[in-house]
């Protein structure tokens, strides 16, 4: 389908996903592109750990127990789930819908996993892998957030070697140097509004 600019329509929205190991920062730069304006919708997962201090209910994720994510599991009211370091994640089909409606971009953000199954689901999604400078780096992130063990931090970084190699499957590499949030989040809205200016945008029908 032609771009919708051409007959002086809105662009169409897009599907984007967001990925990159545990740390590197996505929820980071998604915040900052937030606070700058970015016009986007966020789509809000559900996660089976505790709220930590600072977060809020329905607007970081959907908090709910294990019990209940369980149940969203049998009755199928998950577009993908997945067991992320002993909790589950996963993100609810009434989220996604609502948030197509809304006919602004819509931003995915998961693990590199869950990624891969958007990827079959969604193969028109716009895929972004967000990315340390370096492992060392991405140690002393994670180090600074203190939500983690030394032990589960190594986890981490032993599965975040994996990732980065799952690097090819994205279109888009971003890379998240310190201090540097601005530029990360500069990169991704430039991203988003190249393809929006496609002659054939991308199209997701899910
Ligand atoms: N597959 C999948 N991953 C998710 C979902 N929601 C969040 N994640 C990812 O799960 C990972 C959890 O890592 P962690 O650092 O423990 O995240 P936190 O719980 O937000 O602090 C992050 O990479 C998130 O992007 C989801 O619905 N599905
Ligand atoms: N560009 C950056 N420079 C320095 N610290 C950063 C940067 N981006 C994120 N951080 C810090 O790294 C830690 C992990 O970031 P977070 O957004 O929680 O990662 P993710 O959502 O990918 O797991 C946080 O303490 C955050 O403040």
């Amino acid at each position: 389908m032609l771009n919708p600019l051409l007959e002086g329509k809105p662009a169409t929205p897009l599907l984007v996903v967001i990925s990159g190991p545990s740390g590197v920062g996505k929820d980071s730069v998604l915040m900052r592109m937030r606070e700058l304006g970015f016009p986007f919708h966020f789509v809000v997962t559900a996660n089976s750990r505790p709220k930590r201090p600072g977060e809020i209910d329905g607007f970081d994720y959907h908090f709910v127990t294990t019990e209940r994510f369980e149940q969203m599991i049998r009755e199928d009211e998950l577009l993908e789930w997945a067991d992320v370091y002993g909790q589950y994640k996963g993100i609810p089909k009434f989220e996604v819908r609502q948030a197509m409606a809304s006919g602004r971009d819509v931003i995915l953000r998961i693990n590199v996993d869950g990624a891969a199954t958007i990827k079959r689901i969604a193969p028109e999604a716009l895929f972004i892998f967000l990315a340390p400078s370096s492992l060392d780096e991405l140690r002393h992130r994670l180090t600074l957030r203190r939500t983690e063990s030394a032990d589960e931090i190594e986890q981490r970084l032993a599965v975040a070697a994996h990732e980065l190699e799952q690097a090819r499957l994205f279109d888009y590499v971003v890379i998240n140097h310190e201090s540097r949030l601005d530029e990360a989040a500069g990169q991704i809205r430039a991203i988003i509004m190249a393809e929006k200016l496609r002659v054939y945008p991308r199209q997701v029908t899910l």
